[in-house]
Formats: C-alpha cells, structure tokens, sequence
C-alpha cells in the first residue's frame, strides 16, 4: 500500500502527510525535571513527544504516571505523546514492573489518561498484546509495537517476518530499529522498509541506530518509515540528531 493510503488520525486529523513525523523523546528520571524537559522540547516544535518512561523512578506509582501524563499534555497542548516502557532485552532501562504490571499500566494509560499512543514491544507474550489491543481499540489509542535490536540488523528475512508479525498482532504502527555493522545493513534495513511498506497495510517506523546509521533517519522517509527519532534536550538512542539539524537535512534531502 503507498504512504498516501494510508493513515493515522489523531485529533481528526491525519498526521500521515508529505513529509516524515519527528519524535522527541523525554528520558529524565523525576517528575519535575520530565516536565521541564518536556517544556524545554515544546518549544523546538517536534511533530510528537515521546515519554520514555522506563527512565522515570515512580513507574510502579499508576497514579503519579497519570498524573504526570496530564501535566504533559498540558505542556503539550496539540503535540501527541508517545509512552514508551522499554524493555531492558531491547535496550531500555531497569524497572520494577515485570511484564504483566507494565501491560497493566499501558492499558491504564490509554484508558484513563487518554495517552495518543503507546509502544509495546513484539517479543512480549502475544496473551499480553492481544490483552492490550483490545483496550487501545475501545480508547483510540495508536498501538505501535515495536522491535530493537542494539547489537546488529538482522538478516532481511527476519526483518520482513518482524514487520507482517507486527501488524497480523494487531499494531496501528510497525517499528523496528536496529544496529548496523556496515552501510550494507543500511540498505538493507531501507530497503526491508519500503518492501514492508508495500506490502503491509500498517505504516512502518524503522531506523538503523549508530553513526554509520545516521543517513537512515534523514531519509528513511523516501522509503516509507513514517516517524524518525531527534534530540531535543537528550538522546534517547545512538545516532539521533539534534532537531534543528535532523529538520534541515529533511527538507534537503526531500526529492520531491
Ligand atoms: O524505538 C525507538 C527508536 C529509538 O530507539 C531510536 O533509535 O531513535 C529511540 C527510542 O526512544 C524509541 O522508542
């Protein structure tokens, strides 16, 4: 399917447009400094935050999270928030929560703070996803689910498989971010993407990490991946760029 069939409405509106969605992410670990960086980022104008909150020190406390949620999307206004709970196997940072407390949050997130999206990830117990599809359905919550890998990029046919794995298990987005050894791992994650993208009627989110993965977020865009990750106040992955710099080499590279 082209880029143009498809869609993502958020507040009526479909973010799914002419140019690739830049995401910031907020990685401070309490909640004043979250919601200073979040002002902080709102002011470099990104296209979506994402609130990593693997980072956060209180995940355990649903309340606070929520709570802060709310105070975010204040800060926000317009601007959808992304919450992600990255696993430690794909490179996220320790928690307390095991895997049945964090489903139990994120249905918690969509369902009473009305986040936009949230992310979960592949390798989970397909009982967990399919536990949360169901309330992101009810709550118009946008579920990306998601696969990293930090050590290497798979082989082409595992990255293919991981993409139409992600949308038969229910995914409104499908992302995979993986490490390259060579500018061949590039490719081939670009090319996996807009394969995947033809193919697949979810919109892709994909990138290669790293430095020699740096071009892959400037124009991974060209080959289908609807968001790319940028630093506002931290970075949240190797190889992110700064926004302002990720934004202008954008619209150089833009080909039409
Ligand atoms: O999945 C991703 C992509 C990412 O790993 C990146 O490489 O930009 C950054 C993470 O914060 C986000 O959740």
């Amino acid at each position: 399917m082209s880029l143009q069939q498809k869609s993502i409405m958020i507040n009526g509106k479909n973010i799914i447009n002419e140019r690739p969605q830049i995401v910031v992410p907020i990685i401070s670990s309490q909640e004043e400094a979250i919601l200073k960086e979040c002002e902080q980022i709102v002011s470099k104008k990104p296209d979506l935050i994402e609130w990593r909150a693997d980072f956060f020190t209180d995940l355990a406390d649903v309340e606070k999270v929520k709570h802060i949620i709310g105070e975010l999307k204040l800060i926000a206004q317009e601007i959808p928030i992304i919450f992600t709970i990255r696993s430690v196997r794909e490179g996220g940072q320790e928690i307390s929560l095991d895997e049945d407390g964090v489903v139990r949050l994120l249905i918690s997130v969509s369902r009473d703070a009305k986040v936009d999206f949230v992310d979960f990830e592949l390798s989970n117990k397909a009982s967990n996803l399919q536990k949360l599809k169901e309330v992101t359905d009810q709550s118009g919550t946008q579920l990306i689910v998601s696969y990293h890998n930090f050590q290497q990029t798979p082989p082409k046919e595992f990255i293919t498989k991981t993409f139409a794995d992600m949308q038969k298990a229910g995914a409104n987005l499908a992302k995979l971010a993986a490490m390259p050894q060579s500018f061949s791992d590039v490719v081939t994650l670009l090319q996996c993407t807009e394969e995947a993208n033809q193919q697949l009627d979810v919109p892709i989110i994909s990138m290669s990490m790293g430095d020699i993965g740096v071009v892959s977020r400037v124009v991974g865009w060209q080959f289908g991946s609807v968001f790319t990750f940028a630093i506002g106040s931290q970075s949240s992955a190797p190889g992110q760029v700064p926004i302002e710099d990720l934004r202008q080499l954008i619209a150089k590279a833009k080909i039409s």
